[in-house]
């Protein structure tokens, strides 16, 4: 009997640690930290008994103030209700084979007294009958398990998908402070990680302390049943252990959260480097970045090891205190079945018991556990579902407007501007501009003048904090942002290019691509000079330009972007123009397309060639925040001592290639 006690306790232990293997991914890091040990535990490591205690105070003080309110995990709970149905299924399975894991150490008890008992023949016969009969049980056990843990899976996956679709349409919608707040890294951790969490902590996690909640009542239930007095001597022990796991879990819990950070620190700047690859080997600095990675997940190394410390000491301990409970109830039953007040059987049958309901304690720790940590996740969460963009995207029209307006007047009115992030620092003061409609219009001004601001606030990026910007004397914050940027087109400085074909990217900035002919997107490409190269790659038009278009050169991109903004067809047209020195056969190139597709639009060209100034109908100079002038390029030429002047004779404005 010890022997199967024995290994009743191995697996069980196994089963313990695979189960919050699941819900902890820091113990498969456990294994790789234990094989390949980098740095051995010192005695820095051992003051953790020091900071343990100090922590245990402190969580007990902040006990209060660390309450989780209701709502949150009312809010938490919510996200199931879609999954009623299936949770309720996952419910009822769960009390089949929860039904039949319980019943079997009573089963087992009544098989050890049988075969103790009565005659060879008839005791074969029956034992072979009560042995199929427990194989069923079993089976139906199996299936009722293997139905629970596939239908709370399935469902704990619908929520994580529903959570990341809701979070990430959230994202989208959020204006640019919003973005230059917030760390992509950060978001994508939101998505990925915090997403996972939740969704586990609400399905997986439920069912799995449910059912430890089923087992210790039930357990306990029996054990009652089988021996009052056993039971009182055994249970008196439990508390004690299971204040000391509640105290340690908490701890434990503290240096996890600790862990987290210091990877997620670590992971930003792996994300970083590799972003960035290009400059780093250009500057040969990949040495530095390795030991700057280094270093970082040294940290994690070591919290880690304080982790595996603690964690290690938990466990011993918990172990001990479970072993040492079965060895006094064993003691005590030893003494209860010499006085006849027990059998072999029960005692078997109390020792499973007590053995399930200390396992499913744990279980009812980790569910715990997990519940804050899935509390924790999705408070972030929240956090940005919840967030109002300061510039919300609206996608109807207040007002019953043709698109002919874009046609006409483009009108900076008394602007004054701020970035969000940087209120100290005004980039426009009272700015006053009046673009004509039809016209191209070159604005210059020394860098970080505020040349590219001005095209944001004009695709509605930010809004000015005073004064106004019109088309056709029509407010751009009365009007839908999707129906003002569905006819404004942009070519930026540097383009973004997505990692999709050729094609897709030029399509991308029209309303309904699918509709686009292959025709069309030739045409476009033929415009804007990009044809003949893009014709020979192997691919062609279905060639993948890599991640962020890094698999094509710098002057390619442009054009790539100018046949993207031809397709779309806009009544005003932003172009940055591009300051890198491309080749002079692909700056005529990109020149000569951008000067096709200039025609019959409103243009507002940052500009920083000459040449592209004096073809201009009107030149604005921003400085200090204003307009400081505005003319053709022959009227600034003329004023003696003017900005703009100065800007040509300081090289500001390129003349190379004029
Ligand atoms: N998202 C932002 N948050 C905070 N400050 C910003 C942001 N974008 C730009 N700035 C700051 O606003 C100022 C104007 O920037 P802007 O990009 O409009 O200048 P620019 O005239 O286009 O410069 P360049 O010719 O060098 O491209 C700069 O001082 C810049 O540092």
């Amino acid at each position: 009997m010890l022997f199967a006690l024995k290994n009743l306790n191995n697996s069980n232990l196994i089963i313990k640690l695979c189960y919050r293997k699941n819900f902890n991914p820091f113990y498969s890091n456990l294994n790789t930290l234990y094989s390949r040990p980098l740095i051995k535990p010192n005695k820095k490591n051992l003051n953790f008994l020091a900071s343990f205690i100090r922590s245990t105070k402190s969580s007990i003080k902040n006990e209060n103030v660390q309450k989780i309110k209701k709502t949150e995990i009312r809010r938490l709970l919510s996200l199931a209700k879609p999954e009623k149905k299936y949770l309720a299924m996952a419910v009822l399975l769960l009390a089949v084979s929860s039904g039949v894991t319980m019943a079997v150490p009573f089963c087992i008890g009544k098989l050890i007294d049988f075969i103790q008992s009565g005659n060879k023949e008839e005791m074969k016969e029956n034992l072979k009958k009560m042995t199929l009969i427990m194989g069923v049980i079993f089976l139906v056990g199996a299936f009722a398990n293997f139905g629970r843990v596939y239908v709370i899976r399935a469902s704990g996956q619908r929520i994580v998908t529903r959570l990341r679709q809701n979070l990430f349409q959230s994202i989208m919608y959020q204006d640019m402070a919003f973005f230059d707040k917030t760390k992509t890294g950060e978001l994508v951790n939101r998505l990925s990680t915090d997403a996972e969490v939740v969704g586990l902590s609400i399905s997986q996690n439920l069912s799995d302390g449910l059912r430890s909640a089923i087992q210790v009542s039930a357990g306990i239930g029996m054990m009652l049943y089988m021996s009052p007095q056993l039971s009182a001597y055994g249970l008196s022990i439990i508390p004690a252990v299971t204040v000391f796991a509640i105290i340690f879990g908490r701890y434990i819990k503290k240096i996890s959260k600790r862990v987290q950070d210091v990877l997620a620190s670590a992971t930003d700047v792996a994300e970083e480097k590799l972003s960035n690859i290009r400059t780093v080997r250009a500057f040969a600095q990949e040495d530095k970045e390795i030991s700057s990675y280094m270093k970082s997940i040294h940290d994690v190394l070591n919290m880690k090891y304080k982790e595996a410390f603690a964690n290690g000491i938990f466990f011993g301990t918990t172990g001990l205190s479970g072993n040492l409970i079965i060895l006094s109830v064993l003691y005590y039953g030893g003494v209860c079945i010499t006085e006849q007040a027990m059998t072999v059987g029960d005692l078997s049958a109390f020792m499973i018991y007590s053995a399930w309901v200390g396992i499913s304690m744990a279980g009812l720790s980790s569910f715990y556990t997990e519940l804050m940590r899935g509390i924790g996740a999705s408070t972030r969460i929240w956090e940005i579902i919840d967030r109002e963009p300061a510039i919300p995207i609206v996608t109807k029209n207040k007002l019953n407007l043709s698109s002919d307006i874009f046609k006409n007047d483009i009108k900076f009115e008394n602007v004054s501007f701020t970035y969000p992030t940087r209120r100290e620092q005004a980039i426009f003061k009272n700015l006053d501009l009046v673009i004509p409609g039809g016209k191209v219009c070159a604005v210059v001004g020394q860098s970080g003048s505020g040349k590219s601001t001005l095209a944001s606030l004009l695709l509605r990026l930010y809004d000015p904090e005073e004064g106004s910007i019109k088309i056709d004397n029509h407010d751009i914050r009365l009007m839908s942002q999707t129906w003002l940027r569905k006819h404004i087109g942009t070519v930026p400085q540097e383009p973004a290019l997505f990692s999709m074909s050729i094609k897709e990217n030029i399509a991308y900035g029209v309303p309904n691509p699918e509709n686009i002919t292959l025709e069309q997107i030739y045409q476009a490409a033929e415009q804007a000079n990009a044809f003949s190269f893009i014709h020979q790659f192997p691919d062609k038009f279905d060639t993948l330009v890599g991640e962020r278009g890094l698999n094509i050169s710098g002057g390619q991109k442009q054009r790539i972007a100018l046949a993207r903004a031809i397709l779309k067809d806009p009544k005003i047209l932003l172009l940055d123009e591009a300051t890198s020195a491309l080749d002079s056969t692909s700056e005529f190139l990109v020149q000569e397309a951008l000067e096709r597709i200039m025609v019959n639009r409103t243009v507002i060209v940052i500009a920083h060639r000459l040449s592209t100034i004096k073809n201009a109908d009107l030149i604005a100079v921003i400085d200090q925040g204003r307009i400081a002038e505005l003319g053709t390029y022959k009227n600034l030429t003329q004023s003696n001592n003017g900005l703009f002047k100065e800007l040509v004779s300081r090289q500001t404005i390129r003349t190379n290639s004029d």
